[in-house]
Order: structure tokens, then C-alpha cells, then sequence
């Protein structure tokens, strides 16, 4: 169905969650529904006041006895007016509740709500913009404090007001550019004399910021697909299960031990990760090895970060060392363009630290890559040494950095958004550097970059986004 169809309908769900609970909230939302509010209480309610009523039903049987909360429209959640009840949080009581609110709501058409209804409601009404809007839901499903931290500020308006922002400094600067349009004559100089170029590198270097900011906001909401990968027996599954802190995976000496992938989602410093555990990669002719070792190179093709374990005590084995630089190459091959990829020297506690460092410099400069001048990442997932360094290690390679002010939750969408605007404004400023800009082009490049910020907020967006965005809602939200 399209979810914009039917937006007048008043509406009704249960707003809390399925099961048990102390409390549970019915709630209806519609243009009017002052004759509702009579027909289930008998009386008019205070608006914004909690009233204790009898809910009954046809037969004037009792349902339940609870609160009764009237928001008049414009001042509710959606804009519109509110009718809230809260009950005793039975799943029976409260669809009994329903059932009987719905059915007196007959003579004004009220039906149950569509998933995430209510807030598209807030939306269309303007009591939120749509990257606030997302925020409710992503605040609903944050699996982590920074996530829930992340979304609230995002709720807030932390993304939208910087976009908000952006977009008027490209309006202004729009209307210049459109202006010269008209009157030809004045073209060039009035851009020059008006300083376009340098306010087009400035809002070039917001957007930018804004742009790094909300990365790392989609980080947090998407959380990081981590997958482990190297030859066999080199501790893949050592490193899951010292990650997760459990034993997830089977670990023994034998190579192939792992067959299927084993994922666990973890978090680190708060930020969700998704850990994906691989069969060791080499040419087998074992049936089912050979389909685990295939696994394994899809999960390397959907990783966002690769750790490439390498084991220091066969590393000087020629056999080994060979066979670990076709598969390095062949892990670089098959990982997403944009993946981190981060090789991890393991079992460190069987040699002293120096030996270690000079068999992974020595390993590293034989197949001449810059690693050689790195660190590496030394590791030894029996003492637990290098954990720690890893685990900061594979953050900070994603693009995470803790910011001190924190970070807003974002979504993809955003972040491609953000990133069209600024390669519209970066086309726009090469048009400029010519020595005879074309203006109509100029003007079309910052049209642009103004709709993608306002897809962002929702000022423009096409009808099936919005179907996408609020269909994902709970029912009642
Ligand atoms: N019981 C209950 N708790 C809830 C909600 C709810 O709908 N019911 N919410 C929702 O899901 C959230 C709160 N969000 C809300 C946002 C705005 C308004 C509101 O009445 N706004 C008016 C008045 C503002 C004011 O007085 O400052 C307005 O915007 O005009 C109410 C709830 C979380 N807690
Ligand atoms: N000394 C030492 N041994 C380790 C370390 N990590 C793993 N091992 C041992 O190496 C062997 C292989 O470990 P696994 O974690 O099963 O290796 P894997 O990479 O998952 O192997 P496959 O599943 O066969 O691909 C086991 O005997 C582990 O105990 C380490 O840090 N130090
Ligand atoms: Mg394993």
C-alpha cells in the first residue's frame, strides 16, 4: 500500500510493545477527535491533563481503569490531535482497548495504524524533519548507549540543523547566481565583485566537516562488518572467541577446523560491530572444506574491514610465506573497494618481541609492501596480548574517532547525500576557476547541491523513500 495514501484517515495503535508490561499506552491520532474522546469517556477531557477513567466496553462490561491524555492539535506528537490512553499492560487489555476505540471511531473512519504512521504524521506536519523522523526509529533500535546517545542528539536536530544551515547559505547564493542569470550584463563582474568563489570554498569545507561528522554517525548505526581471514590454523577463531569473550568458535590444531562462518556481533567502545569467523583459506579437495573456503571469500567480498592473521611461528617457512602472499594479494583482490584491510601478526607469545617485529618487517619488505614501515599489529590471542592495540587498531582504520562532543547517528543515505553535495560544489568551484565561467552551469551545479541537503531534512523527497523509511517503523510509533 502506499503508505501517503490515507494520510487524513484518524488513526489507532497500541504504542507499546507486544507482551506484558506495567503500563501500556493506546494511542489515536486525527484531525478531530473531540467526538471520540466523548464517546469513550463520556465527558470532554482537559487538554494535556491526565484523567482517571473507566474504559467499558459495547455491553458496558469493564475493560480496564486508567489514564485518559487529550492533546488538542497543533500541540502533539503529530501535529494533529492526540487521544492517549493508558492501561494496565495486558496484551488482551489492550487490545480489547483497541478493538472498542476502534469501533466507536467507526463513524469518523479511524483504522489501525500502518507501521510508523504516527511519525510520518509528525513529519507531514512539520513537527519533525525527516532525519529527525529517522532518528525516532534508529533511537528505538540503537543497540548501544552511543548508538541511543547518538540518535537522541539526532532527534535533537544536531544533523538537521547543520544541514539546515548549509541549505540556506546555498539558497542565498543561489538567488546571486540566478540573479545574473537575468541580467546578463551584469554577469561576471557582479560574481566576482560578490565573492561567489570564496563563499563557495567556504560552504566547500562545512560540508566537508559535516560530511566526516555524519560517516561516523552511519559507522555507529550500521555498525562494521569485521571478517577474519587467513590460511588455516593461524587463529582465526582464537581471535573470535577472545573478541566475543566466550568460546563461540572451535578451536584445534588441526588446519580446516573451521568450516562454516561464525559471526558474532560485539561492540567496541560502542560502536557495533558485526565479526565474521572463516574457514582458512587454501586449495583443498575436501568437499565440504572446499564450500566453507568459498564461504569465506563471500564474506571477504561483503567485509568492511578485513583482519588478515598471519602466524609468526611459520612465517619463515618458505612453503608458508608463499603461499600467505598469493592469498594477501588475493584478500586485497576480493575485499569491497574502500575496505580496511589490516594485517594481524599472531602468536607473539611463542618468540620475543623482537624476533617477532623482524619476521613481520622481513615478511613485509619480501613482498615490498609498505607495511614495512608500520608497526603491525603484534598479537597473540592465547595471553591476550595486542588485544587492546587491535581493537583501537580496527577502529580507527574504519574512520572512527571518538569526538569529544560526540557524534549524531546517521544513516547512508545521508552520507551519500552529503557526499553529492559536495562534489556539486566542487564543480561548481572549477567552473569558477575558468576564465569565463559558464553561469548556467554554475547555477545548476548549486541547485544541486541544495537538493541533495534537502532530500537530507526532507524538503524534496521522492514518495517511495518516504514509503521506505516509515514502512521499517513499529507499528504504533
Ligand atoms: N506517553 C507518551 N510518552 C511519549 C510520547 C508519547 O506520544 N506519549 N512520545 C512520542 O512518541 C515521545 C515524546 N514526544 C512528544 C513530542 C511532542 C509532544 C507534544 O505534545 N508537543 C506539542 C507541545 C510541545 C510543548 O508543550 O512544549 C507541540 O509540539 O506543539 C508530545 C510528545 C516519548 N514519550
Ligand atoms: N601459541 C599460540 N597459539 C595459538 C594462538 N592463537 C591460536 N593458537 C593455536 O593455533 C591453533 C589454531 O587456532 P584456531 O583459532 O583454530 O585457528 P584458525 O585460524 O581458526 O584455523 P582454521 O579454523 O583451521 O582455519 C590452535 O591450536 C590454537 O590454540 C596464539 O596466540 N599463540
Ligand atoms: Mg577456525
Amino acid at each position: 500500500m502506499n503508505p501517503l495514501a490515507r494520510q487524513s484517515d484518524p488513526i489507532a495503535a497500541v504504542a507499546t510493545a507486544p507482551g506484558r508490561g506495567a503500563v501500556g499506552i493506546v494511542r489515536a491520532s486525527g484531525q478531530d477527535l473531540s467526538a471520540l474522546v466523548r464517546a469513550l469517556c463520556g465527558r470532554a477531557l482537559e487538554p494535556r491533563h491526565a484523567t482517571l477513567l473507566t474504559f467499558r466496553d459495547a455491553q458496558n462490561g469493564i475493560i480496564d481503569t486508567g489514564l485518559a491524555l487529550y492533546f488538542p492539535a497543533p500541540h502533539s506528537y503529530t501535529g494533529e490531535d492526540v487521544l492517549e490512553l493508558q492501561v494496565h499492560g495486558g496484551p488482551v487489555v489492550l487490545h480489547l482497548l483497541l478493538g472498542r476505540l476502534l469501533a466507536l471511531g467507526r463513524a469518523i473512519g479511524l483504522r489501525a495504524a500502518e507501521p510508523g504512521e504516527f511519525t510520518q504524521r509528525a513529519f507531514l506536519n512539520g513537527k519533525l524533519d525527516l532525519a529527525q523522523a529517522e532518528a525516532v526509529a534508529d533511537l528505538i533500535d540503537a543497540t548501544t548507549e552511543t548508538a541511543a546517545r547518538g540518535a537522541g542528539r539526532a532527534l535533537a536536530g544536531e544533523l538537521s540543523n547543520r544541514v539546515h544551515a548549509l541549505a540556506e547559505a546555498l539558497r542565498e547564493l543561489r538567488a546571486l547566481v540566478e540573479a545574473t542569470l537575468d541580467f546578463p550584463e551584469e554577469d561576471i563582474d557582479f560574481i566576482r565583485a560578490a565573492g561567489v568563489a570564496a563563499r563557495v570554498q567556504a560552504l566547500e569545507a562545512q560540508v566537508a566537516e559535516v560530511l566526516a561528522r555524519t560517516r561516523q554517525g552511519a559507522l555507529l548505526r550500521e555498525g562494521i562488518r569485521v571478517v577474519l581471514a587467513g590460511q588455516p590454523n593461524v587463529g582465526k577463531s582464537s581471535l573470535l572467541n577472545a573478541l566475543a569473550g566466550a568460546e563461540l568458535a572451535i578451536v584445534t590444531d588441526v588446519p580446516g577446523t573451521t568450516r562454516d562462518r561464525v559471526s558474532q556481533a560485539i561492540q567496541i567502545g560502542g560502536v557495533p560491530l558485526h565479526i565474521v569467523d572463516t574457514a582458512g583459506l587454501r586449495e583443498t579437495s575436501d568437499t565440504v572444506e572446499s564450500i566453507g573456503v568459498a564461504r569465506s571469500w563471500d564474506a571477504i567480498a561483503e567485509a568492511d574491514a578485513v583482519l588478515f592473521l598471519h602466524d609468526l611461528t611459520r612465517l619463515e617457512s618458505p612453503a608458508y610465506a608463499q603461499a600467505e602472499a598469493q592469498i594477501a594479494q588475493a584478500v586485497a583482490g576480493h575485499a569491497p573497494r574502500g575496505a580496511t584491510l589490516l594485517h594481524v601478526w599472531n602468536k607473539s607469545d611463542a618468540l620475543d618481541e623482537a624476533e617477532a617485529r623482524k619476521r613481520c618487517r622481513d615478511f613485509a619488505a619480501a613482498q615490498a609492501w609498505d607495511e614495512a614501515a608500520q608497526p603491525g599489529l603484534l598479537l597473540s590471542t592465547r595471553t591476550q596480548a595486542g588485544l587492546d592495540d587491535l581493537r583501537q587498531a580496527l577502529l580507527a582504520a574504519c574512520g572512527w574517532q571518538a569526538l569529544p562532543e560526540g557524534v549524531f547517528l546517521a544513516r547512508t543515505r545521508h552520507v551519500q547525500a552529503l557526499a553529492g553535495c559536495a562534489e556539486h560544489l566542487q564543480t561548481a568551484r572549477r567552473l569558477l576557476g575558468a576564465s569565463c565561467p559558464a553561469l548556467d552551469l554554475l547555477a545548476e551545479e548549486l541547485r544541486l547541491a541544495h537538493q541533495d541537503l534537502m532530500a537530507i531534512t526532507g524538503e524534496v523527497t521522492a514518495d517511495a523513500l518516504l514509503g521506505d523509511i516509515f514502512g521499517r517503523f513499529c507499528i504504533g510509533k
